[in-house]
């Protein structure tokens, strides 16, 4: 099945509303951070490259194939499209990816770069992620070093994806968060526990200091 332009449209309008939300919290400063979602097995709807996130109209978002590239367009997709498709390319049941460079998903990823992962325990707000029914578990967020060459992150990611299935999420050293799912519903879902999960273990290393 190929997309139309209705869908292309109505998936445009999606990532301009949860971005503008996204945005007015402050979680994409000076331009950065990208939004996608699934169009069909084979295409995905993404921001330009470039554009300030906060004001995004249906202007600013573009079609790209599952390889990374514009499709039916002369911008630029996303600097970071294969972190995007490389999601799609690898579970067809994936719909949305969304990324985001928030206070709180910077500090921590440089905080807890060293250990290579953080490590969410006891929260209720676990049960927010795939397979997670009990306050009661453990969640590893990933933290991959920062890198401007895509194909070489892509690659830092591939054996994450490989190994953990249901992964959901990881940080980039210095830089922000990926989170995706299912559908916009449940991406957005992953991305606020994750910002909320972030901000308490920030936030107890400060009163604990
Ligand atoms: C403005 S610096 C941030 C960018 O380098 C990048 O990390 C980012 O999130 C946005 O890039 P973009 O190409 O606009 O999708
Ligand atoms: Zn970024």
């Amino acid at each position: 099945m190929t997309f139309t332009d209705a869908q292309f449209h109505d998936a445009a309008e999606q990532i301009c509303t949860l971005t503008r939300e996204l945005a007015a919290r402050g979680m994409t400063p000076a331009t950065s951070s990208n939004f996608s979602i699934r169009l069909d097995a084979a295409h995905a709807a993404i921001t330009i490259s470039g554009r300030d996130k906060g004001r995004l109209t249906v202007a600013d978002i573009m079609v790209v194939d599952l390889d990374g590239q514009a499709v039916g367009s002369q911008h630029r997709p996303s600097a970071e499209t294969l972190l995007h498709t490389q999601i799609y390319a690898r579970d067809p049941t994936q719909q949305c990816v969304l990324h985001t460079h928030s206070r709180n998903q910077t500090l921590a990823s440089r905080l807890f770069a060293k250990q290579g992962q953080i490590r969410f325990a006891g929260y209720e707000l676990l049960k927010a992620f795939p397979g997670m029914s009990t306050h009661d578990s453990e969640f590893d967020l990933p933290i991959l070093p920062n890198d401007q060459d895509m194909p070489a992150l892509a690659r830092q990611v591939a054996p994450l994806l490989a190994q953990r299935p249901s992964l959901c999420g990881y940080l980039i050293e210095g830089h922000g968060i990926y989170a995706w799912g299912d559908s916009v519903f449940a991406a957005r879902r992953h991305l606020d526990a994750f910002e909320f999960l972030l901000e308490c273990e920030l936030t107890m290393r400060t009163l604990q200091a």
